[in-house]
């Protein structure tokens, strides 16, 4: 069985309608209305144990959602979602044990305590067994060169130190999974290599499943032997990164410009929004599944279209789409 299955997951947002004016406001003191937000719809999503995936998209594509859907932190709005036989949002806290959590640009650790206290710390609140404790603490400290740094307060460590001590906080329970969030943003090349192979090196060693979400391409290619994409909320490629490249180049990517502000009609599924600035439109598609010359048919039937360039796009084109 996989160890994370999601299935027709969806989650949607309410958020109170603003409007404007004074009268308005005391309006909405008395009776609320709502706007939903459909951050995730319908996904699968199934993981198995020992995956290196890397989940990518542009801001507020759902990646968040969903890492705290697997934690628990969230309720599905309808499909299910299963981590290790569990529902997470049921059994938070044996699902913790499960889950390790790094954010790149948010440290876990305490400011004030060096690592060797800090480590001594997370023990207690996680109940590591000693045994597990000792070879894990020994493990991390050699294989991330942290004896150097170890009695010093950790406001005192550089980026690069602080993010190797996050990684050894976030592992030294031996999660099955472990969440990565940009975990080598603004480190310089030979602090990102150091990070890229403990990461495989963990996994490796420990088996640990990782799902790591970057903006840094190179991450994904030294790392990862699967990528899921997601877009809107929808997925919108799941495979290995050779297939990736292919799946979307060359001459997948439509760029459109619409006459005035009108919106965009996509009047298909198979092609998707990917950027839009202004009347400039970035559509992608699969040509598996959408010819290209249906793909222009379709767009100049539903809308006027000023100019149309179909491009071939590389990897790193698509990525800086996404990223734009
Ligand atoms: N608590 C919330 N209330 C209302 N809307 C929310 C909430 N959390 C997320 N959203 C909305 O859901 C969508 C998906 O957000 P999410 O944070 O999952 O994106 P993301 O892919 O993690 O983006 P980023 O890369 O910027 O972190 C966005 O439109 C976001 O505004």
């Amino acid at each position: 069985m996989a160890l994370i299955e999601l299935k027709n997951l969806s989650k949607s947002f309410q958020i109170v309608k603003r409007q404007e004016g004074f009268w308005n406001t005391v309006k909405s003191l008395v009776s609320r209305e709502y706007d939903t937000k459909q951050a995730l719809k319908e996904i699968n999503l199934s993981i198995r144990e020992g995956e290196l995936v890397g989940y990518i998209g542009p801001n507020g594509a759902g990646k968040s959602t969903t890492i705290k859907l697997l934690a628990g932190i969230l309720t599905p709005t309808s499909g299910s979602v299963q981590v290790a036989g569990r529902v997470p949002y049921r059994q938070r806290k044996e699902n913790a044990r499960d889950i390790g959590v790094v954010f790149g640009q948010r440290s876990q650790l305490y400011w004030d305590l060096p690592m060797r206290d800090t480590f001594d710390l997370y023990r207690k609140m996680y109940k590591i067994d000693d045994a597990v404790f000792r070879r894990n603490v020994d493990f991390y400290i050699e294989l991330l060169a942290m004896q150097e740094f170890l009695d010093r307060p950790v406001r005192q460590l550089s980026l690069g130190q602080k993010m190797r001590a996050d990684l050894a906080v976030a592992l030294l329970h031996d999660p099955k999974i472990v969440y990565l969030d940009e975990p080598t943003i603004g480190l310089d090349v030979i602090a990102k290599s150091r990070i890229r192979s403990f990461i495989r090196e963990v996994n490796k060693e420990k088996g640990t499943t990782v799902i790591l979400t970057t903006h840094d391409m190179d991450d994904i290619e030294q790392i990862c032997n699967r990528i899921v994409l997601i877009n809107q909320g929808s997925i919108l490629y799941d495979g290995a990164l050779t297939e990736f490249k292919h799946t979307f180049s060359p001459g997948h990517l439509l760029s459109v410009e619409l006459a005035g502000d009108q919106p965009l009609v996509l009047a298909d599924e198979r092609l998707v929004l990917l950027h839009e600035e202004g009347p400039r439109k970035q559509i992608l598609f699969r040509e598996d599944r959408i010819p290209a010359g249906e793909a222009v048919t379709l767009l100049t039937r539903h809308n006027t279209v000023v100019d149309l360039q179909l491009k071939e796009p590389n990897i790193e084109d698509i990525i800086k789409e996404i990223y734009k």
